[in-house]
């Protein structure tokens, strides 16, 4: 058994974490922290859980954190900065499903995160926990930095013709689309029901904090520094990232169906659906899959991608868990396979 902390266990992903790890076979949620509920059981704030366990929030302590094997970050930036560093001594494995460790230049996270790093003697050895891309480095890893949401989406969305040098790396574009839920569970009007439903709007149009993202793993997969343009939009919804993706073609006689068909063939929550598809957010609610369809409107230059995930799986929970999988030799979707909920 795997025994698990999880620092946040009161916001979206954080009991989202709870209800993936609950029914995981080899997982044992031990310490589960908050500030504001400690002292209060878990099934009592989410009932969801109730009958699962006996978990009770306490306040984020080190010496409690460091009985377990491995410690999940679902916090604000910067709380795993000042924490990382005192786990991994004491043994205790980390996961940080926040921003904290996954760009590795300082200064320029310093700059889209408006605070000092706060632990940039660890950037070196953390790995940015995207198995599709670092499956070899993850095993191995004591500190792994969870991808976001839509970098996730817009990454596994654009990879394939990076990696073939199939598109132009500076004409690159993700209109990209995500539920409230992205914005956590923390109270801000702009979460409100008035404010978020019947509505729809762009919103980081000058710039968005995972542009750098972004780039920094389009570039290693383009083996060039590729442009992109990002806009994100707030769509009234729960759950969900829906990422359309516009690339012009270097060589038009390529078949992007088999592209995609080969280079996710063996990659188990990545689904590449068959030509003509329309991928959905609700085809993938729950569950940690990536679904992605590509086209080529007109068979003119112009590949358009269209990438789905649930945000809080496959973009922030359910990931961290295919990394605690790899981390501890598990069966890479154990525990991550459940069907998503229709309608
Ligand atoms: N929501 C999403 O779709 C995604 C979120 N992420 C990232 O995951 C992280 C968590 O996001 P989300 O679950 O939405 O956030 P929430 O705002 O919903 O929850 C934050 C949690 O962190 C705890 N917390 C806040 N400040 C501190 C602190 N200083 N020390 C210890 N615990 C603290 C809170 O509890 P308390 O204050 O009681 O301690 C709460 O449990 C963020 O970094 C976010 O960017 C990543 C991918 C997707
Ligand atoms: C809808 C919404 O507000 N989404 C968040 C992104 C989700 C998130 O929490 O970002 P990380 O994956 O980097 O942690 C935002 O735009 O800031």
């Amino acid at each position: 058994m795997v025994r698990v902390g999880v620092v946040g266990a009161t916001g979206y992903t954080g009991v989202e974490l709870l209800r993936l790890l609950l029914a995981h076979p080899e997982a044992e949620p031990a310490v589960v922290t908050s500030r504001g509920n400690a002292g209060e059981r878990l099934d009592a704030l989410f009932p969801n859980l109730r009958g699962q366990c006996d978990l009770v929030f306490q306040e984020p302590d080190p010496a409690a954190l460091g009985e377990c094997d491995v410690v999940f970050f679902a916090t604000p930036h910067g709380v795993a900065h000042a924490m990382a560093a005192e786990l991994l001594k004491r043994g205790t494995r980390v996961i940080d499903l926040s921003a904290d460790f996954r760009i590795k230049d300082a200064q320029v996270w310093e700059h889209w995160y408006n605070q000092p790093h706060g632990a940039p003697e660890l950037l070196g050895e953390a790995v940015y926990g995207l198995p599709e891309l670092n499956r070899a480095q993850i095993p191995e890893a004591r500190l792994v930095a969870v991808p976001g949401c839509y970098p996730t989406a817009v990454t596994l969305g654009f990879l394939p013709l990076l990696e073939q040098q199939l598109v132009d790396p500076l004409r690159l574009v993700a209109d990209a689309k995500s539920g409230v839920s992205g914005a956590g569970r923390k109270a801000q009007v702009g979460s409100l029901l008035c404010e978020a439903s019947e509505n729809f709007k762009a919103y980081g149009v000058a710039g968005h904090r995972h542009l750098p993202e972004i780039l920094q793993t389009l570039s290693l997969a383009a083996r060039s520094v590729p442009q992109l343009t990002f806009v994100p939009h707030l769509v009234p919804m729960i759950r969900g990232i829906l990422a359309t993706l516009y690339a012009t073609l270097a060589h038009v006689e390529v078949d992007l169906q088999s592209v995609y068909e080969q280079r996710y063939r063996d990659e188990p929550c990545v689904d590449v659906l068959p030509a003509g598809s329309q991928p959905e957010t609700r085809s993938v609610r729950g569950t940690n899959l990536c679904r992605l369809a590509v086209h080529r409107p007109g068979g003119a230059d112009t590949a358009v991608v269209v990438s789905v995930i649930d945000n809080l799986v496959k973009g922030a929970s359910g990931q961290a868990i295919q990394n605690m999988n790899l981390m501890f030799g598990l069966p890479e979707t154990r525990g991550l396979e459940a069907i998503a909920v229709l309608p």
